[in-house]
């Protein structure tokens, strides 16, 4: 469900040119605090530069975003950081560093120490054992890893949560549980979820609002049973479609 009615997220004509390409186009818009926002459409569209926007992976060339009512532009970046968790596909995790030196990489370069039962406690929210924080990414398989760059984002108590793609590259059982798990995190700690995704069905199941973007701007703003019964337009009707012929081709088999 969303949260308290405050806006954590704002944009305001947000703009950003790559010399002949418009990644984003004049997009202005509100995220409610406590929601989880899935934003989707063709690749291409705009989405990972929007996102990056917040917390100035990309400097907006017009326009600005302002997270807590402070312009973005205007927040120490470590401090900005701190309060905006990052999990995107290539999780990056440094390969030198232990498991547990890498959830404690952001705190760390603010000036703090996490301790030992810390990092134990980011990873049991990510469902690993403790033990976990000694082995070297090399020793991890693809869905933990995963979980670690989510432990990661969370290790600096942050408010807002972005995710580019998060599970692209999981297997459609692991994909589902971290998804789930993410899911029951950004509820517990009353988190602002901002989610990147190409999977409709993923952002139906697990947003409470759902972005299509095209052509750097915002081309449908709905809740997923609005987008299940029809609203929001051609293009957002378009991915809608491709989970509802898979449902029903499942549904045709049965006996
Ligand atoms: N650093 C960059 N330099 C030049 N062009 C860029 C850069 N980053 C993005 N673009 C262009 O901006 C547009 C939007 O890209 P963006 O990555 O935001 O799309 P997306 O919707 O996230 O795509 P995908 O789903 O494939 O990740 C694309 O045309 C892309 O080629």
């Amino acid at each position: 469900m969303t949260g308290s009615g405050a806006m954590v997220l704002q944009f305001d004509r947000v703009t950003k040119t790559y010399d002949t390409v418009t990644a984003i186009n004049a997009v202005s818009l509100e995220i409610e605090s406590g929601s989880f926002v899935a934003l989707v459409g063709a690749s291409g569209s705009g989405k990972s530069t929007l996102l990056k926007t917040v917390n100035r992976l990309v400097e907006p060339g017009g326009g600005s975003v302002r997270f807590e009512d402070e312009d973005v532009a205007t927040v120490p970046l470590p401090a900005l950081r701190r309060k905006v968790g990052y999990v995107f596909q290539s999780i990056g995790l440094f390969p030198h560093m232990s498991v547990g030196e890498n959830i404690a990489i952001g705190p760390r370069l603010a000036g703090e120490k996490l301790s030992v039962s810390r990092i134990a406690e980011l990873l049991e929210l990510v469902e690993l054992d403790g033990s976990y924080a000694n082995r070297m990414p090399h020793e991890l398989s693809g869905g933990q890893r995963q979980r670690i760059g989510v432990a990661r984002a969370l290790a600096g108590d942050p408010r807002l949560l972005l995710m580019d793609e998060p599970f692209g590259a999981l297997d459609p059982v692991t994909r589902d549980a971290l998804g789930r798990r993410v899911r029951d995190l950004h509820q517990e700690f009353g988190l602002t979820t901002v989610m990147v995704t190409h999977d409709m069905a993923e952002a139906l199941l697990l947003a409470d609002r759902v972005l299509v973007m095209d052509g750097g701007q915002i081309v449908a703003d709905e809740t997923p049973r609005a987008l299940v019964n029809g609203s929001g337009g051609a293009i957002a009707q378009g991915l809608v479609a491709v989970p509802r012929s898979q449902a029903d081709a499942l549904e045709a088999l049965e006996e």
